[in-house]
């Protein structure tokens, strides 16, 4: 063990099979208890902070894993405090050491950091304190360095800082190793570093100095790597741990106070800034946000529209990778003192970035990991907190080009539309569903000490959704005839993107489309008539969350065209689509087989009060999203059973049945019209798709109040045996239900 002189064993957190850390009899508890209220102004510790305080008192080896703004920063710097010399935190981003240092320092703590961009003056100070302390010689005025932050860029490359670090060690006032993010440990995680493989060297040059490696997010072959590479043993529970090996803690990875919501995202871009205006302004005219963007110049478009739009109530900055540290450290401080209360950022922006009262964070994510990830930045400060996902079909295209040549760019698409789409299922089990598949993790790990991980929130847009809002269609005709239609664009070989397929699948009789490529291409007529016996009977917005689904369930698949200018995405018949397409239109319509899914249900309103729309109408699906009391419905606890094993009906033709249950679309967009008023304006002449234009007079929305709402009738369904369909299964796994999903 360290040369430290550690209060090992001393407590009376032994228990006869092994230590339970989570104890709080520990002779150092008190000490403990009252430098984190005096420094940290923490009451009481949360999750598993104790246990991991306790181990790291004890200097044990630790893995810790807790979500997002749990707390993790806690559980090292608070030990640090009570334990001689300085602890070292391996940290990957500088931005996060900044905004650690910060509070560090406004509390008092002797914190520093060292990176590449450290100036040499700083750089030679700090090394001289470390070497003072090395040598026992610190004057009675001078503060020992409790933390020292360092990049592992620096440490790989720093020959005299690890000499320094030795010498530290030997006069035992080397406290600790914390590795931070330490995931980007394995190359099997999400954001692997190479530099982070080098941290191998830290457990031979320094044997007997604890390690502690901390992440939100460690699926168990990721552990597995951590724990090798990092020249640990094997791990032991903190509740009950051996006296060797690495004492392993966990925490739910769902948190209670954040609440999830999809908001529909308006077609054209100056609409989506006055919408994330207009929510910011009547739902947090005073709170600290964060909106993520895409690139870097839509974080500056957006932070100036939020300005203009209104009037620059909302004073917003902006952070990417290409501000200038300067400036990035200026905002820190004025997002930090309130005199920025939004920033508009890419996913630059967050790592480690500790503001408690974020009270919203607004997002267009491309994948459902991002989307999880940057909402941990909102409410760390325990209280309610909303992550708004703003969403429209068209995101397919937009997004859909930009991921297409990322590794599982598509899949993770996929999983978000999955997750947009969806109008019923619990935001919190969606989650758990899809972690627990994509990275292993178990899915216990979303259980809370009062909530089963399959329970549902109570607290999500899906959970306190209106049973009014929304209407279960059959769509099994509109699906079959979008079919048809992609079928025959193909045959003649053209394309259609996912707008245009909705505008023509609306026409009256028809349109052209483009055929072939460069000069070659020339117009193709399509007449819905012949092709499928007339228009799609649905709003267009329908048609487009429709045609959502379809690619998810397979029907549809994409086609990715890369141009000289911009990469397009395509809607081709997919794997599935021969299921349904063999059928004549006549035997669709007998009703033994139905394709129904969820949609909004449109409210129309009056012409002059969109022109002239006021804040807080109940009626505007912007405006409603926030339930009017946070207080959450007593938790309905929906058999699992039911819940869970939804299986796709599958009848002896072969045709999918999907049960409304989990397999639901919403049309959420506005400025949109309804068919009959679309159909009356175009039926004369042909016009090509990309020219269609649905505007109308009145304005079609949709309701969008949250408030509680019965569970749906759980319904059963069968085994998709289709190739690349997850099947779910549960078991159990102590007291709680395991939910495997795998996939044929
Ligand atoms: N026991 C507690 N009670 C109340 N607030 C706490 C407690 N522990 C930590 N906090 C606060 O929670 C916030 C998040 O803590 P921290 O930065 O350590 O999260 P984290 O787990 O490191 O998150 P990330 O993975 O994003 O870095 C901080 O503002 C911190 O002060």
């Amino acid at each position: 063990m360290s040369s430290l002189v550690h209060s090992k064993n001393k407590g009376k957190g032994r228990q006869k099979s092994g230590i339970d850390y989570m104890n709080d009899e520990f002779d150092w508890m008190a000490g403990l208890k009252g430098r984190m209220k005096a420094v940290f102004g923490i009451d009481n510790f949360r999750l598993c902070q104790q246990g991991v305080c306790n181990a790291n008192m004890d200097a044990r080896d630790i893995v810790c894993v807790m979500p997002t703004g749990g707390g993790k920063s806690l559980t090292y710097q608070l030990p640090a405090l009570l334990t001689p010399g300085c602890t070292l935190v391996i940290s990957p981003l500088i931005s996060l050491m900044t905004d650690q240092i910060l509070h560090l320092q406004e509390a008092g703590v002797e914190a520093v950091k060292l990176t590449g961009s450290t100036s040499l003056a700083e750089k030679k100070e700090v090394q001289a304190r470390l070497k003072l302390q090395a040598e026992r010689r610190l004057g009675p005025e001078d503060r020992e360095i409790k933390l020292c932050y360092v990049t592992p860029e620096k440490l790989a490359k720093d020959n005299s800082f690890l000499s320094l670090l030795q010498k530290l060690d030997s006069a035992g006032k080397f406290a600790r190793i914390v590795i931070d993010e330490a995931h980007c440990v394995s190359h099997l995680g999400h954001d692997f570093r190479p530099d982070y493989q080098k941290l191998h060297r830290l457990r031979q040059l320094f044997p007997n100095v604890p390690v502690m490696a901390l992440s939100a997010t460690c699926p168990p072959a990721v552990l597995q790597d951590i724990i090798k590479t990092l020249g640990l043993r094997a791990v032991v529970d903190g509740n009950n741990a051996a006296a060797e090996g690495t004492v392993y803690f966990s925490s739910p990875l769902y948190r209670k106070n954040l609440h999830y919501k999809v908001l529909p995202k308006p077609a054209k871009a100056e609409d989506t800034y006055k919408t994330m205006a207009k929510y910011i302004l009547e739902h947090h005219p005073n709170d600290s946000g964060i909106v993520y963007c895409f690139t870097k110049k839509d974080t500056e478009t957006v932070a100036e529209k939020l300005r203009e739009c209104s009037q620059n109530q909302i004073r917003t900055g902006v952070y990417h990778a290409g501000v200038a540290d300067g400036s990035k450290e200026n905002l820190h401080k004025a997002w930090r003192q309130g005199t920025v209360k939004v920033v508009c950022a890419t996913i630059a922006f967050g790592m480690g970035i500790d503001k408690g009262d974020v009270r919203f964070v607004l997002h267009h994510s491309k994948s459902l990991e991002g989307y999880y990830q940057e909402s941990g930045r909102a409410g760390r400060d325990g209280r309610p907190a909303d992550c708004i996902l703003y969403y429209r079909p068209q995101d397919l295209s937009t997004i859909g080009a930009i991921t297409a040549s990322e590794k599982d760019g598509q899949s993770k698409l996929h999983a978000m539309l999955e997750f947009a789409e969806d109008l019923k299922e619990c935001r919190k089990i969606q989650f758990a569903k899809y972690f627990s598949h994509s990275t292993e993790t178990s899915i216990s790990s979303w259980a809370t000490e009062d909530e089963g991980a399959l329970d549902n929130c109570a607290h999500c847009d899906n959970c306190t959704r209106s049973p009014e809002s929304f209407d279960c269609k059959d769509v099994t005709l509109a699906a079959w005839q979008i079919l048809k239609i992609t079928a025959e664009v193909q045959r003649t070989r053209g394309k259609l993107t996912l707008s245009m397929l909705a505008s023509l699948a609306k026409s009256a009789k028809g349109g052209t489309y483009d055929v072939g490529k460069g000069k070659k291409k020339e117009k193709a007529d399509l007449d819905l008539n012949v092709v499928c016996g007339g228009p799609v009977e649905l709003s267009k917005d329908d048609i487009e969350h429709l045609l959502v689904r379809l690619l998810i369930k397979q029907y549809l698949q994409e086609e990715y065209q890369q141009t000289a200018y911009q990469g397009i995405l395509y809607l081709v018949p997919g794997p599935f689509s021969p299921q349904l397409i063999h059928k004549s239109r006549e035997s669709l319509l007998d009703g033994r087989r139905k394709l129904e899914f969820l949609f909004n249900r449109p409210f129309r309103k009056a012409k002059a009060n969109s022109k002239t729309e006021k804040a807080g109408s109940s009626k505007d699906p912007n405006q409603a999203t926030i339930p009017a009391k946070r207080k959450a419905p007593p938790r309905t606890k929906r058999s699992k059973a039911n819940d869970l094993l939804f299986e796709d009906e599958e009848d002896e033709e072969g045709i999918l049945i999907v049960p409304d249950s989990d397999d639901e679309s919403g049309s959420w967009l506005t400025n949109r019209s309804e068919p009959s008023r679309r159909a009356g304006k175009s039926n004369s002449h042909r016009i090509p798709v990309e020219e269609m234009n649905d505007d109308d007079s009145d304005e079609v929305s949709y309701e969008w109040s949250h408030n509680l709402r019965d569970d749906p009738p759980a319904k059963r369904r069968r085994s998709d045996r289709n190739k690349g369909i997850p099947r779910t299964n549960i078991f159990h796994e102590g007291d709680n239900e395991v939910l495997v999903l795998s996939s044929d």
